[in-house]
């Protein structure tokens, strides 16, 4: 039985179910008959979000609240615009292009060091020089994500992508990873997901080495404490509307076995410092070419194997792989026999059927983000993606957005529509959605008590939100936003 089929509606509910699906209906309808309007979840996202932009359906759970977003990376939660039209119009800041024309930025306290490769400029001074400043700003964002007019060309194959991918956080790193400029980024991060109606996040993060004006840099240490504060200051000015977060720290999956098993056990002593702010640990970067949770397998056992045992819960990114009977998708059994809390991706696991099994079994929650794999598995349409059995067989999925900023998204809207529009079926209705939202605080890592409280703020604004929809629809004469 399909995700949220165990959902009961009650009299509004069922009003707004009635709008939704009218509207579902129409856009499909459009894009169904011979010749029909480009179906978004069909065209990748880089080209098609004017697409979704259009929607009705998109518009309503744009309003609508979801619960929590648990699977995004550090630096690139935000809307790159706000890197533009905020950082980068900072004092100290310089930019370099390199001779592939990919611009990198750094904030220096006066005269920028010689960079022959890549000379240092003001960004102040060559805004003032550009005919137009709003023309010069949009070419930068478009140079720091991964936008092109067409993405078949530019990115033929999944390394091609995944290489541009990369160089895209190197190119935001030098803003994001300037002291003051972490901390409102991380600021504004928690902004646009609240905005965006999401009332709980968890984010992979690097714990990187940021650094200060002077040269000097600052620690994991400082790092963890800067995201702890936020969360709290954040939290305090938004009580009704946002319940908190957690950090996931994660190493790269090419470094050293040491490496991680230093990470493991920071991740032991974060997680006793921060209890309310920090969950557990994971290995991200390209999974095919990277190393395998095997070869991490000592390091990883490290805090089961202590006497007494030391509970380090784990959030594996596993199975991020179109291929089969490769390290990469057998890094799904390992994740499920290291007591894995979650997946990140699992785009293999319809090829392991017995550790679907456990997956559902042990409630191992499937965070699938849909955008992230357009983009970086090139999934050309969406309603092919196997996560759509996952919902037909109500598996715990939670939908999530992985890096928004890079693709020209922002919270989670976009990812939620693309699987409501397709990885669901197309007569899939608002207890999908429902679902989808109590879902992400259920298999969060959240405590009992936490969850209860996000829990009770989320139905509180659901029902709101049922009642303005409503209230609209009738004040508009029978349809939504005019
Ligand atoms: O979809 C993904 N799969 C694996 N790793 C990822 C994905 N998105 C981002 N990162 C990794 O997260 C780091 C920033 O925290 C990036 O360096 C990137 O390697």
């Amino acid at each position: 039985m399909r995700i949220g089929h165990d959902v009961v509606l009650n009299a509004n509910e069922q009003k707004v179910n009635a709008i939704l699906m009218k509207y579902k209906q129409l856009e499909v309808n459009r894009s169904r008959v011979h010749n029909g309007e480009p179906f978004p979840p069909s065209v990748n996202f880089l080209v098609g979000k004017p697409l979704v932009e259009k929607s009705k359906v998109f518009q309503i759970i744009k309003s609508m609240p979801k619960g929590a977003a648990l699977h995004l990376h550090d630096t690139s939660m935000v809307d790159l615009h706000w890197l533009v039209k905020n950082v980068t119009y900072r004092e100290n800041c310089y930019m370099c292009t390199n001779n592939k024309y990919f611009v990198y930025f750094k904030f220096f306290p006066g005269t920028p060091p010689s960079n022959p490769d890549c000379p240092w400029k003001s960004v102040k001074e060559e805004r003032l020089k550009a005919t137009n400043k709003d023309e010069f700003d949009n070419l930068l964002y478009l140079n720091m994500t991964l936008i092109t007019p067409d993405p078949a060309k530019a990115y033929p194959n999944i390394d091609a992508v995944w290489t541009r991918f990369l160089q895209t956080f190197d190119q935001v790193g030098g803003l994001i990873n300037y002291a003051p400029v972490f901390v409102d980024y991380f600021y504004e991060a928690l902004t646009e997901f609240n905005q965006d109606n999401v009332q709980y996040l968890e984010f992979r993060g690097l714990l990187p080495k940021v650094y200060q004006l002077d040269g000097t840099t600052l620690g994991k240490d400082w790092v963890m404490k800067t995201y702890h504060d936020i969360f709290v200051k954040f939290v305090d000015e938004h009580r009704h509307e946002f319940s908190g977060g957690k950090v996931i720290y994660s190493g790269l999956r090419i470094v050293p076995e040491n490496d991680v098993l230093s990470q493991v056990k920071e991740s032991i002593r974060f997680r006793q410092l921060y209890p309310d702010h920090f969950a557990g640990y994971d290995l991200v970067g390209q999974e095919d070419p990277g190393k395998t949770l095997l070869e991490y397998l000592d390091a990883l056992l490290y805090p089961s194997e202590q006497v007494p045992p030391i509970d380090l819960p784990y959030f594996f990114h596993a199975g991020e792989t179109d291929w089969e009977g490769t390290p990469t998708d057998h890094n799904l059994i390992d994740a499920v026999l290291l007591n894995t809390s979650r997946i990140g991706h699992g785009y293999a696991l319809d090829k392991h059927p017995q550790v679907m099994k456990m997956v559902k079994q042990r409630n191992i929650a499937v965070e699938v983000n849909p955008i992230s794999n357009q983009v970086l598995l090139l999934v050309s349409d969406l309603r092919n993606h196997p996560a759509a059995d996952l919902v037909a067989q109500d598996f715990p999925i939670v939908i999530s957005s992985d890096d928004p900023g890079i693709w020209g998204a922002r919270g989670l809207s976009y990812d939620f529509y693309m699987a409501f529009m397709a990885l669901a079926g197309e007569d899939a209705d608002l207890r999908l959605l429902k679902k989808l939202a109590i879902n992400s605080i259920e298999l969060s890592a959240m405590t009992q008590v936490e969850k209860s409280k996000a829990s009770n703020l989320w139905r509180q604004k659901w029902d709101a939100f049922i009642q303005k929809l409503l209230h609209q629809f009738n004040q508009s004469g029978g349809s939504v936003f005019g």
